[in-house]
């Protein structure tokens, strides 16, 4: 089974127990605060439209009441039309307040998620090498979406929801009590024979759909990585076992939403009976009270109506309250990525890099751990020093730490003993975005990314004109390619640059390390191997960019070997040997039989 497979399996539990450990609390809420109070003037906008359209929708019942009793009940026609145009005119007002209302805080809605989307993004750029290692990608962008969007759902509408309900609650049972306090204990002691089991009932109801919510994500998480690693999935031929899987998972996912439903169909039905009798039971103890004069018919209606906006609001609530807590937990996870704190940070007081750069690197007896000082060191005691201009070659064995050096030199990692320096500046005493303006890096794999040619080369230089951006693809030998495509520089490359060969890939990374003509080069060569043709244009484009620079190359290939001014021979993170080709080579030992199997053979002959 790929890896990816394993990893889908994987998922279910790990999704169910992020969820189900969702808190219950409602304290998390407040971090969204600072949001809302960015915008005080649509907030206090919301609140007024708030109140005008609950008093409005408040006011109606009691002209309704007076419409009965001066107008139909004393048959007095110029009464009915009176207190109808009074209807009228304060519909009129609720409806232009509760589209203000929905208008104002459904943007506050928006504004909020992209406020806190753009947050959390660019937040997430600024975290170290360390927390990618440690946090799934995918988990990271699904908090991006998922989280963001549950809480755009809540604050576009479920706060409005429970201000509004809250709101109508008190002014409801205020005009109740106006209205006959009898009437109003009445229904005060009625309620929670009805609204207990409903209640229970409801909460049984929110674990259900959160269960549902849950089988759906994972659900969705599968057919995510299942697509994307679509031809990891053909060449494994899994096609149909992960279709399989992905129908077992929707099934269920089915099964639990029929459940869902099912209870929520009681549910209506236990709503719809315990409501009826209630009211059925108001209305007689309603007509007692008419019968006996204490309440006229008109205050009887308008009491009934009270007492329903009440109950439906009451409702809203208890299903509002389900929704924030999801709501909560979405919070919670976002925050959790805002407070987190970059390890690798700008120093207080950073020191200028000298102008313009020598392009010197120097390890001073570097010691390295990815778990820290304690843990296995990757790197031991590593000293070296590159002049400005000069080639240094790193090789050795797999896992021998020659990245790592790479990694620890653009301060991706925090050295645990000793120290870098660059421009005979200690690299943590440096701003980062200037450490790293220093280093142009060509990956072992080069990131492309999905957008034209012209943007992947422009990625080295922000703003780069385009004949800049032809210049370096010149030097790089990408035209050739280019004059061959159909929108030429404005071609698309695809996710990943699938469209590109890996020579093509190469030398557009090759291009973009140029366009960035930073002083000190980093190169990872690329292990695979390329056919000649494509090795010798790369080979070519890589002279031009190593023009004048000082580089540290990963080195793969005998003719980089050859050309280095440096050898170092790392092996467990030490470097066992250093000096030319040529004095390696007639040392014999370690170097040559590494040569012998390290570097392409074919060269060599
Ligand atoms: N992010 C990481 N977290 C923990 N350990 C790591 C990490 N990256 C690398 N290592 C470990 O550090 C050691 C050195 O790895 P490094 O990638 O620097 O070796 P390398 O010489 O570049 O190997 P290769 O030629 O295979 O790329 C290895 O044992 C590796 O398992």
């Amino acid at each position: 089974m790929t890896d990816q497979a394993v990893a889908a399996q994987a998922e279910p539990e790990e999704i169910v127990t992020d969820i189900e450990q969702a808190p219950r609390r409602l304290q998390p809420l407040r971090r969204l605060l600072p949001f809302l109070l960015r915008y005080p003037v649509r907030l206090a906008l919301t609140v007024l439209f708030l109140l005008v359209s609950a008093t409005s929708s408040l006011a109606i019942p009691a002209v309704m009441g007076g419409a009965i009793d001066e107008g139909f009940l004393a048959q007095n026609l110029e009464n009915v039309g009176r207190y109808g145009w009074l209807i009228i005119g304060i519909s009129a007002i609720m409806a232009v307040a509760s589209g203000a209302r929905f208008y104002f805080i459904s943007v506050i809605g928006e504004r909020v998620v992209a406020d806190l989307r753009q947050a959390v993004f660019s937040h997430l750029l600024t975290l170290e090498t360390r927390y990618f290692d440690t946090h799934r990608v995918g988990e990271l962008t699904s908090r991006l979406n998922g989280d963001v969007t549950v809480i755009r759902g809540a604050v576009g509408s479920s706060f409005s929801l429970a201000l509004r309900s809250l709101v109508t609650i008190a002014g409801a049972l205020v005009m109740m009590i106006l209205t006959s306090p009898v009437l109003t204990l009445a229904v005060v002691i009625a309620l929670p024979a009805i609204l207990i089991p409903v209640f229970i009932y409801a909460r049984r109801l929110r674990g259900m759909s959160r269960r549902t919510q849950d089988a759906l994500a994972d659900l969705s998480a599968m057919a995510t990585e299942m697509l994307g690693a679509n031809r990891t999935v053909k060449a494994f031929t899994q096609e149909g076992e992960q279709a399989a899987h992905y129908e077992t998972r929707s099934e269920a996912s089915y099964r639990a939403e029929v459940r869902r439903l099912g209870a929520r169909a009681v549910l209506v039905g236990m709503v719809i009976f315990l409501g009826t009798a209630a009211l059925v039971g108001l209305v007689w103890w309603g007509a007692r009270a008419v019968f006996d004069g204490s309440v006229t018919a008109g205050q009887l209606a308008q009491f009934l109506v009270y007492a329903l906006m009440a109950s439906g609001a009451l409702t809203n609530i208890s299903e509002v309250l389900g929704t924030l807590q999801t709501v909560s937990g979405a919070t919670e996870r976002l925050t959790e990525i805002l407070d987190t704190r970059a390890g690798i940070a700008d120093p207080s007081r950073p020191v200028p890099l000298p102008e313009p750069p020598l392009g010197t690197v120097a390890f001073e007896n570097v010691g390295f751990a990815y778990g820290g000082a304690g843990a296995e060191p990757v790197l031991s005691a590593l000293d070296f020093t590159v002049g400005k201009g000069q080639t240094v070659a790193l090789v050795g064995p797999s896992g021998s730490g020659k990245s790592t050096t790479l990694s620890l030199l653009q301060r991706l990692y925090d050295v645990t003993s000793g120290t870098i320096r660059v421009d005979g500046i200690d690299i943590r005493d440096v701003r980062l975005d200037e450490l790293r303006r220093r280093f142009a890096y060509v990956e072992q794999e080069p990131i492309i990314f999905s957008g034209t040619i012209a943007e992947n080369i422009r990625f080295g230089k922000p703003g780069a004109g385009m004949d800049e951006v032809i210049a370096a693809a010149r030097a790089a030998l990408v035209d050739d390619f280019v004059a061959d495509l159909p929108d030429g520089y404005e071609t698309l490359v695809g996710e990943r640059g699938v469209m590109l060969s890996g020579g093509q890939k190469q030398r557009l990374a090759i291009a973009r390390a140029i366009l960035k003509n930073a002083p000190i080069l980093l190169l990872d060569e690329a292990t695979s191997a390329l056919d000649a043709q494509s090795e010798r244009l790369v080979q070519r484009a890589l002279e031009h960019l190593m023009a004048g620079r000082t580089t540290l190359v990963i080195a793969h290939r005998l003719a980089t070997i050859r050309d280095a001014d440096t050898i170092l021979v790392l092996e467990g993170g030490r470097i066992i040997d250093q000096g030319t080709h040529d004095q390696l080579v007639a040392k014999g030992g370690r170097y040559a039989e590494l040569a012998k199997l390290q570097f392409r053979l074919a060269e060599a002959v």
